[in-house]
């Protein structure tokens, strides 16, 4: 491993800016190097007001070194980026499928190369994201990996590449027997509608997203069709489009809101040469063609299987957690003597390795919603040798597609967030419930106005 280095200042001109989420950057590589063509740099990044972070020197922590005790070199890794690249390769990996996984390799980066790339890229990044992080560059190691959104050159021509990334969320509704009674809308209404709720009144989106995971991840034709248009509506950070590896459709390094007339008008311009019918139906066409690989893809079965590796629910996990951090529960302390909390108590009884496990496949699932998928097309022609690919047929303009899925972003999440992930599910379901009585009240304000 890490045979390739980047090292020079100069080097950075040859990386431009590809995205960012809220912990990395991504940049996609356009010089000569054999070592990165087809490749892209993900970088980590530290919160501006975070000095604790500012060295990436240290792996796990002590409690998670136990958590994650079954993958050996993971707990051997020297830095957090080594111990995420392991946890990818031994733990992701196997779960998700490796033709769909790629974990990249560690790269040593000098601070120079770093510093070079962070000034480069600087203008392009959304300013909100350039205000909350910047590039860690103390950080020796960055990873070095496939860029999904193009296929592997071939010798005899360069075909052009479309690409979509979705960011599916959550695609159950938890039936955990530790959910509070208060909180059993979370059995009815997806995480994902309540969190727009939340993200609205903060101040975060402003507007509430059409999407829904549960028709992404129906298995039936027409509810992931209808999920695919209403992402093309409203995109946020759950959907992109690059055309040879540019972004053509959705937020650069974050989210985007309602499609207007002209994001529209633009996007169907760029996919002139891509689906070959008369203007206007551009994009009708290619949302069916999204539709049709997602749907025949079957990856997002497998997703969901890992998803569902949270079966208590926050609710129940939480408990467990308090069991591996060996501190007194605090959820349990405030709570009275019902039914829930006789039952809750019981986890607190569960021997270690249980607990452990609880906490870890409620990690592993966390991922597992946040993660995205790449799917990549490129046309066949007549003649084509034979696609080592899975191919799509687009029915109304009688063409041919090969096309590959990808998941990016499978980020070891930190055992420490778990109080956070607690507290955040109290607040969406509490928000949530407040706006239903709020629209209650005005709907009733409403009828009383008319009937007066
Ligand atoms: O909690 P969620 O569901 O809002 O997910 C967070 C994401 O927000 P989203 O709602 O998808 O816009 C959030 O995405 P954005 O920064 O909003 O683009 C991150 O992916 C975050 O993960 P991490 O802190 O980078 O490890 C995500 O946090 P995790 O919950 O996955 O730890
Ligand atoms: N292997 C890849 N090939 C092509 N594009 C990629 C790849 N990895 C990441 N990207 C692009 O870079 C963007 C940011 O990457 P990524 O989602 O991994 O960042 P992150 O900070 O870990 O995100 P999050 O906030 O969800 O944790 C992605 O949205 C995607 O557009
Ligand atoms: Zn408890």
């Amino acid at each position: 491993m890490m045979t390739v280095v980047l090292q020079a200042e100069d080097d950075a001109s040859e990386w431009s800016y590809r995205g960012e989420g809220a912990v990395n950057l991504v940049l996609s590589y356009s010089g000569n190097s054999q070592d990165f063509i087809g490749k892209v740099l993900r970088i980590p990044k530290v919160p501006r007001n975070d000095s604790d972070h500012e060295n990436g020197h240290s792996g796990l922590n002590t409690l998670e070194c136990i958590l994650w005790r079954d993958s050996q070199d993971l707990v051997l890794a020297p830095t957090r980026e080594v111990a995420e690249q392991l946890y990818v390769k031994h733990v992701m990996c196997p779960l998700l499928g490796p033709e769909h996984v790629d974990a990249g390799v560690p790269v040593y980066a000098s601070r120079e190369f770093l510093e070079a790339v962070e000034r480069n890229v600087l203008c392009q990044r959304p300013s909100w994201r350039v205000d909350a992080a910047k590039v860690n560059a103390l950080n020796d190691f960055v990873i070095l990996m496939s860029d999904h959104s193009v296929f592997p050159r071939r010798i005899i021509k360069e075909a052009l590449s479309i690409s979509v990334e979705l960011k599916p969320k959550c695609g159950f509704l938890p039936t955990s027997e530790f959910i509070a009674k208060g909180n059993a809308i979370k059995r009815s209404v997806t995480r994902f509608r309540m969190h727009q709720a939340l993200k609205l009144l903060q101040g975060k989106i402003s507007q509430k997203s059409e999407y829904n995971p549960l028709d992404l991840f129906s298995g039936s034709k027409n509810r992931v069709q209808k999920a695919i248009n209403n992402l093309f509506i409203t995109p946020q950070n759950n959907f992109r489009v690059f055309l040879n590896g540019s972004l053509i459709f959705g937020g650069l390094g974050g989210g985007a809101e309602k499609t207007n007339f002209v994001v529209g008008e633009a996007f169907e311009e760029a996919l002139k040469h891509v689906i070959m019918v008369e203007d206007g139906m551009h994009t009708k066409y290619f949302l069916e063609l999204v539709a049709d690989a997602v749907f025949k893809s079957e990856l997002l079965n497998q997703l969901l299987e890992v998803q569902k590796l949270d079966t208590v629910d926050i609710e129940g996990a939480i408990h467990a957690y308090y069991n591996i951090i060996g501190q007194p529960c605090a959820v349990c302390r405030d709570r009275n003597e019902s039914e829930l909390s006789k039952r809750c108590s019981m986890l607190h009884s569960l021997p270690l390795d249980e607990s452990l496990k609880i906490v870890r496949d409620y990690l592993i699932s966390a991922t597992a919603k946040d993660l995205s998928m790449i799917i990549s097309f490129r046309p066949r022609e007549k003649g084509d040798p034979e696609s080592p690919y899975e191919v799509v047929f687009l029915k109304p303009t009688a063409q041919s597609f090969d096309f590959k899925a990808s998941f990016i972003d499978l980020d070891m999440k930190p055992l420490e967030k778990m109080e956070y992930y607690y507290k955040l599910d109290q607040q969406i379901v509490r928000c949530y419930a407040q706006t239903l009585k709020e629209d209650h009240f005005e709907d009733v304000a409403t009828i009383k106005g008319i009937s007066h």
